[in-house]
């Protein structure tokens, strides 16, 4: 996709402190947006993914927190909810003295801990987003705590903004829901193309035409549920013959109780990101 060329939606430089697989993501959408990796600074103890990070987007490497973190406006932790407070308490000097804006994308850690962590008094903003991000199509759900002025939420969502729509949440409860519907939701969508194709071999597909009829299915039905002023339920009817193919197979889905399912999926999610908060306390 084409995504426009802009600078940096923030004055100063980001410090990421983390560099796996959902930083991967965001400093791809923020450096193919922007086309500036200057201010972009990544702490990541990994060389591999250090070194993958510099040369894939350029931008500045570090191995410790704090290198990446001195100087920067705003810090955006994208680290495990299991070694979050670690690295909070290694930062808090740091923070104490720079005052930056903190953007955690931590499931379950909740903004009290993370202050707390790094001292108090900060501003810390509590981002949900989503691996999609690296391709501008992402979306964030935010949360800020009492002490982020309109400035620092606006800095904060402009960030996020760059790789997609943000959503604001003024409960911080509903940030395990977020989590479990739009943060965790590419793998469920991953795990249906992943049936489906299977399914689609079993039926005497080819792979390569399985693989292919698949991701067009779901990139169609998704452009079609984006760009249409439709709800899905709607949509799915008019695929669906009285008496036809998409009866057949959606009677299945309902009498294996598929939305049920579903329903306990996002629930275990939902239930997974408190414990996270409370384990890692
Ligand atoms: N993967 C996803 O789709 C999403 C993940 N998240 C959240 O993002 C965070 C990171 O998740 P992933 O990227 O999937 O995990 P990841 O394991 O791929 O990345 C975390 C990185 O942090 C690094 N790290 C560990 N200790 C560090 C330290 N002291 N200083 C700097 N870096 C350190 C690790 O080496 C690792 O590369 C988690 O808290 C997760 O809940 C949020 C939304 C979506
Ligand atoms: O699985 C996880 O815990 C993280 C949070 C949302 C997506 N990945």
């Amino acid at each position: 996709m084409t995504i426009p060329d802009s600078p940096l939606p923030i004055a100063g430089a980001i410090a990421f402190i983390g560099g796996g697989n959902m930083a991967r993501s965001l400093i791809g959408g923020l450096v193919a947006r922007s086309r500036d990796a200057t201010a972009i600074r990544v702490a990541e103890p990994v060389v591999a993914l250090r070194d993958g990070l510099h040369r894939d987007f350029g931008v500045a490497g570090f191995d410790q927190a704090a290198a990446a973190a001195q100087g920067a406006a705003v810090w955006l932790l994208a680290v495990k909810p299991q070694v979050m407070r670690a690295v909070c308490t290694e930062l808090a000097t740091l923070a104490q003295a720079q005052r930056p804006v903190v953007i955690s994308i931590a499931a379950g850690i909740t903004v009290t801990q993370l202050e707390r962590w790094l001292g108090g008094g900060l501003a810390v903003v509590r981002a949900m987003p989503n691996t999609p991000a690296l391709l501008g199509v992402g979306i964030t759900g935010l949360y800020a705590n009492p002490r982020t002025d309109t400035a620092q939420r606006d800095q904060a969502a402009a960030l996020l903004d760059a790789v997609g729509p943000t959503v604001w949440i003024d409960d911080e409860a509903q940030m395990d829901a977020v989590t479990a519907v739009s943060g965790s939701g590419p793998a469920y969508l991953f795990l249906l193309a992943e049936a489906m194709q299977a399914a689609g071999i079993a039926q005497g597909l080819p792979p390569q035409a399985a693989r292919a009829l698949v991701q067009q299915t779901l990139l169609g039905a998704a452009t079609m549920l984006t760009q249409l002023d439709e709800p899905a339920d709607v949509l799915r009817t008019r695929v669906t013959s009285p008496g036809g193919t998409t009866q057949a197979a959606v009677e299945s889905f309902e009498t294996g109780g598929f939305r049920a399912l579903v329903d306990r999926a996002i629930a275990a999610a939902t239930e997974r990101g408190r414990q996270l908060s409370a384990a890692n306390d």
